[in-house]
């Protein structure tokens, strides 16, 4: 079955995607106009890349933003060396001592952080006022050089390079560096810097209240050219099908094998973690619900994640493609009800969806609740970008939704101690009622092949998903993907295995014509501050009717569970 028969043409407007902040215009930078170079704010790196040629760095620009206020670029390290070796240098010299440290907030998140001062009386959470960039853009322009690194090649004026000091009631002085040379002018592709442009939200990409006008590339006397956004990789998406849309959870494998719980990925004791408000400013993307960080039960600030993680909230990180061509969606005409009706709806022509008596039907019931369909894990195609249909009444667009459900990561605890080697888990803070969707999971989208040679930490964090692919004209999928939330992901990486698991996964299409997202819906009513689990043997397929079976089935690479479900339903280890 091919997917894609009923292609049209998109709407330019992207108002309809629910889960997108902003559009991100098509950047073309004239390669003649120079723009002034702010700092280096962020790194990102691939770890199983050994020769780290894929570090990229994220530089923020002083005189230059886009409409919606956000003003930095990923650039590859090579594109960094030549245009501004001794920035680079010095955020090197930094980094590797620990001291980089990310610059405040822009403006536009002081609204979540008042949200955050008035989570503070319920968690205790120390709030730090951030200061304004505004405020600290007219600070650099006006103090005096304290500090000057002379470079050969280039002229370097280091204003104020000492890191940002502790929160204090007066607006500390932050970074900035103000450099004269000019840069070579970077090709590459807008369609490739819209793709990083998407795939990296962070805060730092955030829109500020809007300016009364787009910026103006500066004269000739602006000290730097800006170089175009580099590609990720920019090989083109290509046209494949979904040969069968059913996708029985035995195909999602959690792939987890390690020894017991080991404190090197959870963090354990002061100072390994991250602190949690840090972490909840990354994490808030301003479309999504909130998410708080809780430790009630030792002194770890955060749970422990790598310097460079980074929040996504909906997206996969894909260094295989940057561009879909929406062209490729089968789409509807959006005719009024047919989206409730998998016959009358185009989308839906491919879906196996049943209900119980072999009845086709939507995902979704009119509350937006999961309905189940049997046999469970088939796949879903919710209406997408192509549709005509309203993106907000339209019954058939659930997931793709920003997250509506708040969550708290909590540090794990229970009678038993050592329960408590589960590490961090996730919980509600509100009623969830059966079939409601939670969210999807998120992270780098990579090989299966090299998700299997992964070692701890990393391969606890990956989930494979598959869906069955027949079509022989159709190669580009023969590569099988699975998902890594160690190095970027969202709140779901920290989702710990039950045998009697209160959440399950489905997979969902709606932002790719082949790649689903997996989906967690809510498998009975949750009250407050219950944890959010998951069975991992579930999704790894070698669930049997038997307990007594699944005892006596264990691998040899597998993890004691610590779930607590009791005797009578704990299946005592899960693959890890
Ligand atoms: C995807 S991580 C979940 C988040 C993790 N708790 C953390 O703090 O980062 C999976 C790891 O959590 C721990 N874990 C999850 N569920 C567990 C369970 N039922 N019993 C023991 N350890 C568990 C294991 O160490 C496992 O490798």
């Amino acid at each position: 079955m091919k997917r894609g028969k009923k292609a049209r043409t998109v709407k330019p407007d992207n108002d309809e995607k629910l889960w997108r902040r902003s559009p991100d215009p098509v950047e073309v930078w004239d390669s003649d106009q120079e723009w002034e170079v702010g700092e280096i704010v962020d790194v990102y790196e691939d770890p199983m890349d050994p020769k780290r040629a894929s570090r990229k760095y994220k530089v923020s620009w002083i005189d230059w933003q886009r409409e919606d206020g956000s003003n930095t670029t990923w650039m590859s390290e090579q594109e960094c060396q030549d245009s501004f070796p001794n920035i680079l240098k010095v955020w090197k010299a930094k980094y590797s001592q620990g001291k980089a440290k990310l610059p405040p907030l822009p403006e536009s998140h002081q609204t979540s952080l008042f949200h955050l001062d008035l989570e503070e009386t319920l968690l205790n959470i120390r709030y730090v006022p951030p200061t304004t960039p505004a405020a600290s853009t007219s600070r650099k322009r006006k103090t005096p050089p304290t500090r000057a690194v002379d470079d050969d090649e280039d002229e370097l004026d280091i204003i104020d390079m000492a890191a940002p000091s502790p929160p204090r009631a007066t607006t500390p002085p932050r970074p900035s560096i103000r450099m004269r040379k000019s840069v070579r002018a970077i090709s590459a592709s807008t369609q490739s810097s819209r793709a990083v442009s998407e795939e990296l939200p962070t805060q730092y990409d955030s829109p500020s209240p809007p300016r009364p006008a787009p910026p103006v590339p500066s004269s000739t006397s602006s000290p730097y050219k800006r170089p175009r956004i580099p590609p990720i990789n920019t090989t083109p998406a290509r046209r494949a099908s979904i040969a069968s849309t059913s996708t029985p959870s035995s195909s999602r494998t959690l792939v987890n094998p390690a020894s017991a719980p080991s404190s090197s990925h959870h963090g354990k004791g002061k100072g390994k973690g991250k602190s949690k408000v840090t972490i909840m400013n990354d994490w808030d993307t301003g479309d999504a619900a909130f998410i708080t960080v809780v430790n009630e039960v030792d002194d770890e600030e955060g749970p422990a994640l790598p310097e460079w993680f980074k929040y996504l909230e909906a997206k996969y990180l894909r260094d295989d493609e940057t561009t879909i061509d929406s062209s490729f969606f089968a789409a509807c005409d959006g005719s009024t009800g047919r989206c409730t009706n998998p016959d009358a709806c185009d989308c839906q022509g491919d879906s196996t969806l049943k209900n119980d008596v072999g009845e086709r039907i939507v995902a979704y019931d009119r509350q937006r609740r999961y309905t189940f369909p049997a046999p469970g894990g088939a796949l879903v195609i919710e209406c997408n970008e192509a549709c005509e249909c309203e993106p907000d009444t339209c019954v058939n667009r659930v997931a793709q939704r920003p997250r509506d459900v708040a969550l708290q990561i909590f540090k794990t605890a229970d009678a038993n101690a050592r329960a408590a080697q589960r590490g961090w888990g996730v919980r509600v803070t509100e009623r969830l009622q059966r079939g409601q969707v939670i969210g999807v999971y998120t992270g780098e989208l990579i090989p299966r092949a090299k998700a299997h040679r992964l070692k701890a930490p990393q391969k606890h964090y990956v989930f494979d998903i598959d869906f069955n692919e027949n079509d022989e004209q159709d190669d580009d999928m023969s590569e099988k993907w699975s998902v890594l939330s160690y190095n970027c992901g969202n709140w779901s990486r920290f989702l710990n295995h039950s045998c009697d698991p209160n959440v399950r996964l489905y997979p969902v299409l709606f932002d790719h014509p082949q790649i689903p997202k997996l989906a967690f819906v809510a498998a009975k009513d949750i009250t407050p501050f219950d944890e959010l689990v998951i069975d991992y043997l579930d999704a790894a397929g070698v669930r049997t009717a038997s307990l007594k079976r699944e005892r006596l089935k264990r691998p040899k690479d597998s993890t004691a569970c610590l779930c607590g479900a009791g005797p009578a339903k704990c299946r005592r280890w899960f693959p890890g």
